[in-house]
């Protein structure tokens, strides 16, 4: 592709990617490793909740019709603790100590709770009349078996992974987790932790990508720092390729500068281009492909654009292999509190602080420096402001789309 072609918008390069993206399989795993993974079939319940009509409180299970005029003496002939149903069957005049969860006997059809009794040995005496079917879960009140109570696409978190074990299921159908191979690039990177030369920098990049990826419900293959070196940057793909990565990212050396040697590798080893250099700012040089089965995204290496550009082709890369819907879930619209100039061809992610108004609107207020190097300002910033290509001058008070963070 010609170094002077021209720049792809934004929705245009995103298609693109996604077209002929199909979601992953699927795998089974055990409840304990399912949280925050996507199911992928909709699941029936193995069973009914409860099983048996259960009392919901401590008491005493008696018939409604000896106890509906009070006080009421009754003969207690057994119990019921939960797990440990009584067998035999409460007949006129007569009462179960009872617990909660535990299964009402027959002839019961109501439980009178503990405090609204007293009891003597043998005997107990209800002080207050309950209604009829008091303190009783039916059978099936919460589902019955058969029910589908989880459909496919749910993320799984706390409540959906507590209703599946009530169902009964010890493993669960979840999408594969995509494989995402991330590799940085540069002479100039150390890893952090590390001791930078007096020309060197900490390399940032892989750990906010990193992060995104599991965010999103990936996996990530850490191919670490390749050198700008064709050769060993080269070992370094093959790598990810071995692994049968899902997706490979790689960090800077996309632009056009004599050491940005990414696309020049990648060619060799058998990378087909789907396109490179996109109208947005930050992130102009993002580049993308296919080596075999592997979709790769090359990210800029300036920081910023290399979050920019995974928030907006990453997560939706991702999405999409997860059977999750590709929506614009983060974008909003906020009132502008100083203006901005007119914007040329490229699309503009602005940083901002994003505020709540006391009416509840939201309110973007843009950083005036927005270099693509500046974490700071990233880390800080509530939203982007996306400014459309060729937009006209914008004062404050306008409203304008912005992208949450
Ligand atoms: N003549 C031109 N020069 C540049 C252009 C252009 O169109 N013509 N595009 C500029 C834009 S826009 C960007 S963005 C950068 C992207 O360049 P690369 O993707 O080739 O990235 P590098 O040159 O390798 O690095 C740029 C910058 O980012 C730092 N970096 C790289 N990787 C990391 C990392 N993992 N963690 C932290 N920082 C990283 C690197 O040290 C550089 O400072 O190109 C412009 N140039
Ligand atoms: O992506 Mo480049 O930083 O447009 O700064």
């Amino acid at each position: 592709m010609a170094g002077n072609a021209p720049l792809i918008p934004v929705a245009e390069a995103l298609d693109r990617l996604l077209k002929d993206v199909r979601p992953l399989g699927s795998e089974e795993v055990p409840l304990s490793a399912a949280n925050g993974r996507i199911l992928a079939q909709d699941l029936a319940s193995l069973r009914t909740q409860p099983p048996f009509a259960a009392s919901a409180m401590d008491g005493y299970a008696v018939r409604h019709a000896d106890v509906s005029a009070v006080p009421a003496d009754l003969a207690i002939i057994g119990e019921a603790p939960a797990g440990h149903g009584f067998t035999g069957k409460v007949n006129r005049g007569e009462a179960v100590r009872i617990f909660t969860g535990a299964p009402v006997p027959d002839g019961a059809d109501t439980v009178v709770i503990q405090e609204n009794t007293s009891r003597d040995g043998g005997l107990v005496t209800v002080q207050e009349p309950p209604k009829p079917g008091a303190n009783i879960r039916a059978a099936g009140l919460d589902f019955a078996e058969g029910d589908i109570l989880l459909s496919a696409g749910t993320r799984l978190d706390y409540r959906s992974l507590s209703l599946a074990a009530s169902m009964n299921h010890a493993m669960l159908p979840v999408q594969r987790k995509p494989l995402v191979a991330v590799l940085a690039t540069g002479d100039e990177l150390v890893a952090p932790g590390g001791n930078p030369g007096p020309d060197q920098i900490i390399a940032s990049n892989h750990a906010g990508i990193a992060a995104m990826v599991e965010d999103c419900g990936g996996a990530v293959l850490d191919l670490g720092i390749s050198p700008d070196d064709a050769g060993i940057m080269a070992q370094h793909v093959r790598r990810a390729i071995e692994a049968k990565a899902d997706v490979l990212i790689t960090l800077g050396g996309a632009s056009v500068g004599d050491h940005d040697l990414v696309q020049g590798v990648l060619g060799s080893e058998g990378m087909e281009l789907a396109f490179w250099k996109i109208a947005m700012r930050p992130g102009k040089p993002l580049m993308a492909g296919h080596l075999g089965e592997t979709k790769v995204l090359g990210l800029p290496g300036n920081p910023v654009s290399s979050i920019v550009c995974a928030l907006l082709f990453l997560k939706p890369l991702l999405a999409r292999m997860l059977n999750q819907p590709v929506s614009g879930g983060q974008l909003a619209e906020a009132t502008l509190s100083a203006g901005l100039k007119e914007n040329d061809h490229r699309q503009d992610y602005i940083r901002a602080m994003l505020t709540v108004e006391e009416d509840g609107r939201l309110s973007a207020s843009p950083f005036q420096t927005q270099d693509s190097s500046m974490l700071s300002l990233l880390a800080r910033a509530g939203a982007l402001i996306i400014r459309p290509p060729h937009a006209p001058t914008a004062k404050a008070g306008d409203r304008v789309q912005v992208v949450r963070l």
